[in-house]
């Protein structure tokens, strides 16, 4: 096949492959022709000033940006988010020094026990299911932060020393910014101001995903994520100052989001579409890779409590307007997502009615 090189394992990390700087990538990670990356428009992605969307009266301004966001985005970026631009800065340095200490560092913290047994906690790549499964051209280091009494802190690395410190710190701020964008999210509907901050006063579950695209020869043949949607209320995202890659999709066309150094993104998850009736869209995204340049994003999924349903809220449900989707357990929601992002097909269409 053209541009492959056929003979290196499949469970090579991303970084060990682009070590080789072969001009050829493994087939494993070449998409099907059908699938392969197209040009993307540039987005006017909505900006939203959490500032002045949280001011006591709102702002009509952010009110509006933040409405269009929710509901035909389901993406959009934060500025004036109260999280200094040094922390930001910090938490991408640590990230980065993590990914680039030596292999054998790295594997302390592998998400595979005994050499084969996969596990999502930790660093590595996805699971390997059979011989056809494309790959991504990502490594990553993937942490539960929340519920704090369950995290792993076998799997949170050592070094650099700074590295827990400055996740902790950053993870009070972020759930700062999700608790102010909330309330504003539940007005746009007519909820309860705290109705989806209330979804997460039980346990919720939080998950820390450092995400390492290194360079990559063929950004026209390999994805650095899939297209996918993400299965949280929301997430937050930081991504790399300067090396873009995240598109989105929206009308059936894929848009680039532009970098803006120290704005956070927010994606809306699948959960937050069920819970609004399908008022809000979670956003379907994917990940182009860079042939200069690596790229890393660090990513915050928020979850409810995995043990409790999930289903539209019942203030939005009437005789004009039915449930659009299935009460669903998020436990069995969760269990099919890997598969359906092998696939390429989506989770929330399972439970559409
Ligand atoms: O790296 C990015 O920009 C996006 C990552 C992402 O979508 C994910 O981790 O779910
Ligand atoms: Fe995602």
């Amino acid at each position: 096949m053209e541009g492959s090189m056929e003979d290196v394992r499949s469970t090579l990390l991303v970084q060990e492959l682009a070590g080789m700087r072969s001009k050829a990538v493994p087939r494993q990670y070449i998409v099907q022709q059908e699938d392969q990356p197209t040009i993307a428009a540039t987005a006017s992605v909505p900006i939203v000033d959490l500032g002045r969307l949280s001011q006591p009266d709102g702002d009509a301004n952010e009110a509006v940006k933040l409405r269009q966001a929710m509901e035909s985005w389901g993406l959009f970026m934060v500025t004036n988010h109260g999280i200094e631009d040094a922390l930001m800065d910090n938490v991408m340095n640590v990230s980065r020094e993590f990914f680039q200490q030596h292999l054998g560092e790295k594997q302390k913290y592998t998400n595979l026990i005994d050499g084969k047994h996969f596990q999502l906690e930790g660093y590595g790549n996805d699971q390997v299911k059979s011989d056809t499964q494309i790959l991504d051209w990502l490594d990553r280091l993937y942490l539960k932060v929340d519920p704090a009494d369950e995290r792993n802190l076998s799997v949170w690395p050592k070094h650099p020393e700074s590295f827990r410190d400055v996740l902790d710190e950053f993870l009070i701020k972020c759930d700062g910014v999700k608790n102010s964008l909330l309330p504003s999210m539940a007005k746009l509907l007519k909820l309860n101001e705290d109705y989806f901050v209330r979804q997460f006063s039980d346990r919720p579950t939080t998950i820390a995903r450092f995400n390492y695209y290194p360079q990559c020869p063929r950004p026209d043949l390999v994805y650095g994520m899939k297209p996918h949607s993400d299965a949280t209320i929301l997430t937050i995202l930081m991504v790399d100052n300067d090396v873009g890659g995240l598109q989105v999709l929206k009308d059936g066309v894929w848009y680039d989001v532009p970098t803006k150094p120290h704005t956070l993104l927010i994606n809306l998850g699948d959960h937050m579409e069920i819970m609004s009736n399908g008022i809000f869209k979670s956003s379907v995204h994917r990940v182009m890779t860079n042939p200069e340049k690596e790229r890393i994003s660090v990513v915050l999924f928020y979850f409810m409590n995995l043990e409790k349903e999930i289903e539209p809220a019942l203030e939005l449900i009437d005789e004009r307007h039915p449930a659009r989707y299935k009460r669903v357990k998020i436990m069995d929601y969760l269990a099919g997502l890997f598969e359906h992002f092998l696939q390429g097909t989506r989770v929330i269409d399972t439970v559409k009615i």
